[in-house]
């Protein structure tokens, strides 16, 4: 083994890591890989693939910082004698000008700051990443992998907000997110299903950030998250789509600060806001029964989906494959048989036994729409992608 690549994602609950052998073809296994959750909340834990899960102790003051030191530590020491040859990073915005992979240095870091605004859950925690090991290791490099870059192929009519026309002069457009999971899974999805990959699909990336993307031919061509990861689906603790009255409302009438407004968006809405429990519909559901709330909030949950399936499905002109991915999407048999209920009118038509065991095929033979489980990759799909920058050997 000549080197390795550390690949690092930043998400708005979770520090995902993966190692993996820099040689090609790249395998799809990391050596070694793990995730940090839940980090803001009252138990984040630490989980590795050669470690039993375990209580992460991290500094109730900076847990995002303190979490990333310790991931840091371990990586280098699993690590042992090989060469890290790179750091990869999953940086969710890249705004109108980063698609591809990009070596991160002080300008363009600089740069990628511009856009935390537009990503406040994300673009803080990855950039700090890369920053403390600029500050370790100057000369080690560090490579950025854009969420927002699968979803260059839109069409500009997808991109466009009816704003004033200036406004999209001024970059104000729909970017879309999750671009690497659904770049990863425009891999692999004709290697499982073949044709019926190319032709009219949707997937369904539900995790604590939930978003749908539109492909056809393996291309993104519409996608539910827009300007920045508020947009579409309701998510975990964020509200998705929102009639605009609503904002001028809650500033000029309750007269919430541009900052309260943002906490409320981001963080207190979504199925934790309409529940007042959890983000989580593993918890969720173990509760509806004797809680209103909790039912809302779920039944809301699944209606946004479907609402925005049917949306999506209009766009492409019709719908020949439908994949669940991510935390929810892969994991969540109830959630999946939830929606694809309300999908019987598309002539879907769930298994479900193959549901409920997680097969990769959960359709019936009948179903005038195949219905499929794809766990994404982002960090392999970001590894592969920054490979083109790496020094040869
Ligand atoms: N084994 C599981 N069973 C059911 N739900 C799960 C499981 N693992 C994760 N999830 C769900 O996935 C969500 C996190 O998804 P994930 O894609 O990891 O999000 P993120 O990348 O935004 O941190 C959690 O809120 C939880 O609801
Ligand atoms: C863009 C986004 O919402 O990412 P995540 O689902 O990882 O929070
Ligand atoms: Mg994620």
């Amino acid at each position: 083994m000549n080197a390795c690549v550390l690949v690092l994602n930043c998400g708005s609950s979770s520090i995902k890591f993966a190692l993996f052998d820099a040689d090609l073809p790249l395998e799809r296994v990391p050596l070694w890989s793990g995730k940090t959750d839940d980090i803001t909340g009252p138990a984040p834990t630490f989980e590795a693939s050669d470690t039993p899960p375990e209580r992460l102790n991290v500094d109730a003051q900076a847990p995002y910082h303190s979490a990333l030191q310790q991931i840091k530590q371990r990586a280098i020491r699993r690590l042992g004698g090989i060469h890290l040859v790179a750091v990869v990073h999953r940086v969710v915005h890249g705004g109108a000008r980063y698609f591809g992979p990009v070596r991160v240095d002080q300008v363009v870091l600089a740069d990628l700051r511009n856009y935390i605004p537009l990503a406040p859950l994300h673009q803080p925690f990855a950039l700090e990443a890369i920053e403390s090991f600029l500050q370790m290791q100057p000369k080690l490099l560090q490579i950025a992998c854009f969420d927002t870059a699968f979803h260059h192929t839109l069409p500009r009519v997808e991109k466009m907000l009816p704003l004033p026309y200036s406004a999209w002069e001024r970059g104000i457009q729909r970017y879309g997110f999750h671009g690497l999971s659904y770049q990863y899974i425009s891999i692999v999805l004709p290697e499982r299903h073949g044709d019926l990959a190319h032709g009219k699909v949707i997937v369904a990336h539900l995790g604590s950030g939930a978003s749908l993307c539109g492909m056809q031919n393996l291309r993104s061509v519409a996608t539910t998250m827009g300007f920045s990861a508020l947009d579409g689906l309701m998510m975990g603790t964020r509200c998705g789509a929102l009639d605009p009255g609503v904002l001028l409302y809650l500033m000029e009438v309750e007269q919430l600060s541009p900052q309260q407004l943002g906490h409320v968006l981001y963080y207190e809405s979504g199925l934790l806001g309409i529940s007042g429990v959890s983000s989580d519909p593993r918890a969720l559901l173990q509760i509806e029964i004797d809680n209103p709330r909790v039912r809302d909030a779920l039944a809301l949950y699944v209606q946004r989906i479907v609402r925005e399936i049917g949306a999506l499905t209009a766009v492409l002109g019709g719908l020949d494959l439908l994949v669940f991915t991510a935390g929810i999407g892969e994991n969540n048999a109830e959630m999946r048989a939830r929606i694809c209920k309300e999908l019987h009118f598309l002539g879907l038509i769930l298994d479900d036994s193959a549901n409920q065991s997680a097969c990769q095929l959960i359709s019936t033979s009948q179903s005038r729409v195949a219905v499929a489980i794809e766990p994404t990759n982002e960090e392999w799909m970001a590894a592969n992608l920054a490979h083109a920058l790496l020094p040869k050997f």
